[in-house]
């Protein structure tokens, strides 16, 4: 089964990391990214700018929750309380912080929200690259400089049909594949709620 795999145990992931007390554990939610990062990757080299950044987001984090104060990584509650407490957050240009850099990925984390939901509820004939482009405009993009606005559409403009690209998520037949998105999509949701509030009530919604 090398190399083949499942968009599903990916966005499960996402499901495993709410705990009861809505913590919200970054072991799996690193994990969920770099199952997206394996898939984006098989959508080709013009993705890989895209990757290559959220590679080094991913890394920089995992290297926290293994590190010498792993105990303060375990939840991105944890973290915030953590990185407050430290005044990491309040020198400028500390571009490694942790809260900055999942800021990013939470950011992401809506695009990806809104692209899922897009193509689990758009027509069979409809065109990925607009489902995706529509998400990132609505989520992403503001965001982000010119050049990479540019780049990042025309990438998207060589992504497979609908249905194609439902395929490739190796869920089973695109309807299966519909059905699966229709389970996981809340659990996303839910992470994305989670930390978006978090982030609001410390006022890190900013963080440069
Ligand atoms: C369907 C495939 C489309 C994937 C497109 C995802 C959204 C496009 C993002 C474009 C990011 C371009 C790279 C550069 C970004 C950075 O400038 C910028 C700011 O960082 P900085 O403050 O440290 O400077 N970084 C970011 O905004 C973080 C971007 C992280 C993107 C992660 C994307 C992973 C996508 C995985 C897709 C998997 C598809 C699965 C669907 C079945």
């Amino acid at each position: 089964m090398a190399g083949a795999f499942s968009l599903r145990e990916v966005l499960a992931a996402f499901q495993a990391c709410v705990t009861e007390r809505r913590e919200v554990l970054l072991g799996p939610y690193l994990s969920g990214w770099r199952g997206l990062i394996r898939f984006l990757h098989t959508l080709g080299a013009i993705f890989s700018f895209i990757s290559k950044d959220a590679v080094a987001k991913v890394q920089l984090m995992e290297d926290y929750c293994r590190g010498e104060q792993r105990e303060q990584y375990v939840s991105l509650q944890a973290m915030v309380r953590y990185e407050l407490a430290q005044g990491l957050l309040d020198a400028p240009g500390r571009p490694d912080s942790g809260c900055r850099t999942v800021l990013r990925l939470h950011r992401a984390l809506r695009w990806l929200q809104l692209f899922l939901e897009g193509l689990r509820t758009a027509r069979q004939d409809s065109r990925t690259s607009t489902i995706c482009t529509d998400s990132y405009n609505a989520s992403l993009a503001a965001y982000h400089p010119w050049v990479i606005r540019k780049a990042a559409t025309v990438a998207f403009r060589t992504l497979p049909p609908r249905d194609a690209f439902l395929q490739i998520m190796n869920v089973g037949t695109a309807e299966e594949a519909v059905a699966m998105l229709g389970e996981a999509l809340p659990y996303i949701g839910d992470v994305y709620d989670i930390t978006q509030q978090l982030f609001a009530q410390h006022e890190l919604l900013d963080l440069p």
